[in-house]
């Protein structure tokens, strides 16, 4: 058996308190032997002066939007998709969504991120990049039917259908997949009622995103009298093992059925923001025990992948929505970020305990902006970056130590991103 030892360092720990420990982690099973006055281990990562978290989930993005970062700013979600976003996706090639993947994965590790969810175009490319990123992720093709004719349409939905089936348990299994209609707008009713029962028999979960704007709520109302996720359930939607990227504009109705559900939302309060979305009822939806992820959506309506930005936006923002400083605070963000948006995404990861996936990062605790420690926790929401992390673990295997990329040639991903951005747009012009 292979070990590896986290030693010197203190440990957030599952309650969310935090001491002195090391860590021992099976880099062949990829889990989590002990914590404590451990010692052992054929390879030692110093965790000294550092704290040691569950590597952090980001349960909602399109990894390969790294590309577009600034590419098209200061705009409403439909005005951004319409006007620039979708005319130069309609450009893209198998080898930009590498690049791009790529340089959003190497983004992510190196900001303690070691799971993600994605729901993009051209996924086997995407695959191979979390293959090789040593990372942990559900992955989806984002199908959309509006502005398709009948074959083309169900193309789209067979396609979705086929990647979930393909690709599930890939990468040694650190590759999960899902069946992801892009919206309740995007995606004609017929192709859910038609579909859906075809992903349950499929095994595999449904995402999607929902109540983002008052432009996806409004139209279903009006065209079928009743709320959006009134709707999807009617269509066999909002199982408990389904997902919802956004959830903004929620009534209490909607918040109940999702608790009776247990159907998980990923909360973006970045891209909220960016889009001038709205505030998400975040701690309405915690009350009523509704299982909150987070994510921070593309980078390109963000415009970085760093979580640690995400949770403080998240603890910002649900203060605002909920006119309560006290709303949503510290220990219920962390858990989002972590053991929250694991359980949405449906792997074993965001804790810090034996048997658990080996997934953690180490953060550098020595810098003025983290001094003094009177409380790590909020340290975490409220004062750490992604750039204090020190080093990033995922199934067991060193990713990133001292800062170092391990896995990738970082400057190579970034010059080859570059060079695909740059190409893409040109051919959109
Ligand atoms: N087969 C689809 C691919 C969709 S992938 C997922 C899509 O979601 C888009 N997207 C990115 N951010 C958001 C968001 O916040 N809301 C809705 N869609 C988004 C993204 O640009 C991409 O077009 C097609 O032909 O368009
Ligand atoms: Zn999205």
């Amino acid at each position: 058996m292979s070990e590896l030892l986290v030693s010197g360092g203190q440990v957030l720990l599952p309650d969310l308190s935090v001491e002195r420990a090391d860590v021992l982690l099976d880099r062949d099973r990829g889990e989590i032997v002990d914590v404590g006055d451990v010692s052992g281990g054929d390879d030692e990562l110093d965790a000294g002066g550092g704290l040691v978290i569950p590597g952090l989930v980001n349960a909602h993005t399109h990894v390969a939007m790294t590309l577009l970062r600034g590419y098209a700013d200061d705009k409403p979600l439909d005005a951004w998709l319409q006007e620039d976003i979708w005319p130069v996706e309609a450009e893209l090639t198998a080898e930009d969504v590498r690049a791009g993947a790529t340089l959003g994965l190497v983004e992510m590790l190196k900001s303690g991120t070691t799971a993600l969810n994605d729901m993009y175009f051209f996924m086997p490319e995407v695959v191979d990049a979390v293959e090789e990123s040593g990372m942990r992720a559900r992955l989806g093709y984002g199908s959309i039917t509006v502005g398709r004719d009948d074959d083309a349409a169900r193309e789209e939905m067979r396609d979705g259908l086929a990647f979930a089936r393909e690709y599930d348990g890939a990468a040694d299994g650190r590759i999960r997949t899902a069946f992801m209609p892009h919206s309740l707008t995007t995606v004609g009713e017929a192709y859910y009622r038609e579909f859906v029962s075809e992903a349950r028999e499929a095994g595999v979960p449904i995402h999607l995103h929902a109540n983002e704007t008052t432009d996806e709520v409004d139209p279903i109302v009006d065209e079928h009298g009743v709320r959006p996720l009134k709707y999807a359930a009617d269509m066999g939607l909002l199982e408990s093992e389904d997902y919802l990227a956004h959830g903004v504009h929620l009534d209490d109705g909607e918040i109940d059925l999702l608790a009776e559900r247990s159907a998980g939302v990923v909360h973006c309060p970045a891209s909220n923001m960016k889009l001038a979305s709205g505030m998400a009822p975040v701690q309405d939806l915690l009350d009523a025990g509704v299982p909150v992820g987070l994510g921070t959506d593309g980078a390109a309506s963000n415009n970085d992948l760093d979580m640690f930005d995400e949770m403080r936006d998240a603890a910002m923002l649900g203060k605002l929505a909920a006119d309560d400083a006290s709303a949503v605070d510290a220990e219920s963000v962390v858990e989002m970020a972590t053991r929250g948006s694991a359980e949405i995404l449906g792997f074993d990861s965001g804790r810090i305990e034996p048997d658990a996936n080996a997934d953690l990062a180490v953060i550098d605790l020595d810098a003025p902006h983290l001094t003094p420690a009177h409380d790590l926790v909020s340290h975490l929401v409220y004062a750490a970056r992604g750039s204090d992390v020190r080093h990033t673990v995922a199934d067991g295997q060193v990713l990133m130590r001292n800062r170092e990329v391990t896995v990738f040639d970082e400057q190579g991903v970034r010059e080859r991103a570059s060079e695909r951005a740059q190409a893409l747009v040109e051919r959109a012009e």
